[in-house]
């Protein structure tokens, strides 16, 4: 039954996006305020340290900034640590909540100098708002209209200089000519199992949950390399341990209450499974086209593509090819049947 379905998808324990509201404010209380306090991504704290540095000691706006990566691994957080790096304000807004050139004006006449302004999911902005965007980051300044009909007429406005943080999951779909007006372009990368066990060590300080190291280290090897689920997991662990152990978050505990979850060694949950056997023993380990895959599976393209496929790719599970998905020896394995010794087209796997 594909209502079943989408039930399910809503309340994955491992979609990396937020699950309910409430999640919403315990991340909140999560959120690593300072560069030093933001694990991992090590590449981008550097520079931004380097950035950050030299706007604040010349007095200026830092380079308007995208970052860019799959959801869930700290674009917003980062967002919120450039503002207060460089001790300044943030606004915040996103892509399809500014309808109308006048909301975005109204932000950007409001701003003060060298504030962030920070606009989530902005391959959403529309072209119209988009228009405005232009010649407030290059010059500053936007061009509004005053009145209608006749009497109307075009009006220049000086902005205070400001920074433009722009957070997306698919860098692929800004305009080239917004994709060029950022001085710095952001990839965040998905996490590795030492990275995700500090952030686990740390929220579980935060919310004064006893872990052990190979606790911790157990929550953050199922976390799909992305901090939300860590966060997430540890959360349903905790519960777990407060009511069938002694409320220490152990491996043991942690190994149950996963399980329980079903949430497996890997970090798959029944939506992954279900998408690696179909490219497996569907389509005979693939090439697949994501038409046929999705059909086999009851799930829009789309999630496969954003939410499905990009961890299942970066791990190694399964290849992108022109003539479609195909499963990797590795695939095989996790499933616990021989893989094939040559690969789709004939050619040996490089193991
Ligand atoms: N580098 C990090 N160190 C510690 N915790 C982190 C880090 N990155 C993210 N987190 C935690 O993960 C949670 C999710 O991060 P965040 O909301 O910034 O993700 P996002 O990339 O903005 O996701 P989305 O694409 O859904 O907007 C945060 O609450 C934060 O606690
Ligand atoms: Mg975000």
């Amino acid at each position: 039954m594909s209502i079943q379905t989408d039930s399910f998808t809503e309340q994955r324990i491992i979609d990396a996006a937020p699950i309910s509201h409430n999640e919403e404010a315990i991340e909140r209380a999560l959120r690593p305020k300072q560069l030093d306090e933001y694990v991992g991504q090590e590449k981008i704290r550097d520079q931004l340290e380097i950035f950050i540095t030299a706007a604040r000691q010349r007095k200026e706006a830092l380079d308007h900034t995208l970052l860019f990566g799959p959801p869930g691994l700290g674009k917003t957080t980062l967002a919120h640590i450039i503002a207060r790096e460089m001790g300044v304000n943030l606004r915040q807004t996103s892509g399809p909540v500014l309808e109308r050139p006048g909301d975005l004006a109204a932000i950007l006449t409001n701003l003060e100098a060298n504030d962030v302004l920070f606009i989530d999911e902005i391959h959403r902005l529309s072209p119209v708002v988009e228009e405005i965007l232009y010649p407030a980051l290059e010059d500053y300044q936007i061009d509004i209209m005053i009145g209608e009909g006749p009497a109307a007429r075009s009006v220049k406005l000086d902005l205070q200089p400001f920074t433009l943080v722009g957070a997306t999951t698919r860098a692929g779909m800004l305009t080239n000519p917004l994709r060029d007006r950022f001085g710095i372009v952001a990839r965040l990368e998905f996490y590795n199992t030492g990275e995700l066990t500090k952030i686990v060590t740390r929220s579980a300080a935060l919310l004064k949950a006893p872990i052990d190291p190979e606790g911790a280290h157990e929550i953050a090897q199922r976390a799909r390399g992305t901090p939300r689920i860590a966060n997430r997991l540890l959360r349903r662990v905790r519960d777990f341990a407060e009511v069938k152990s002694n409320g220490e978050i152990t491996k043991v505990v942690a190994d149950h209450a996963l399980a329980m979850l079903d949430v497996d060694s890997a970090g798959f949950d029944v939506m992954d499974r279900k998408l690696l056997e179909a490219v497996l023993f569907k389509f005979g380990g693939g090439p697949v086209g994501i038409g046929n895959l999705a059909a086999a599976i009851g799930e829009a393209a789309d999630t496969i593509e954003d939410v499905l496929e990009p961890y299942l790719i970066q791990q190694g599970f399964l290849q992108r090819t022109p003539r479609g998905r195909v499963a990797t020896p590795a695939a095989y394995l996790h499933f616990g049947v021989s893989a094939p010794r040559m690969g789709p087209g004939g050619e040996a796997w490089e193991l």
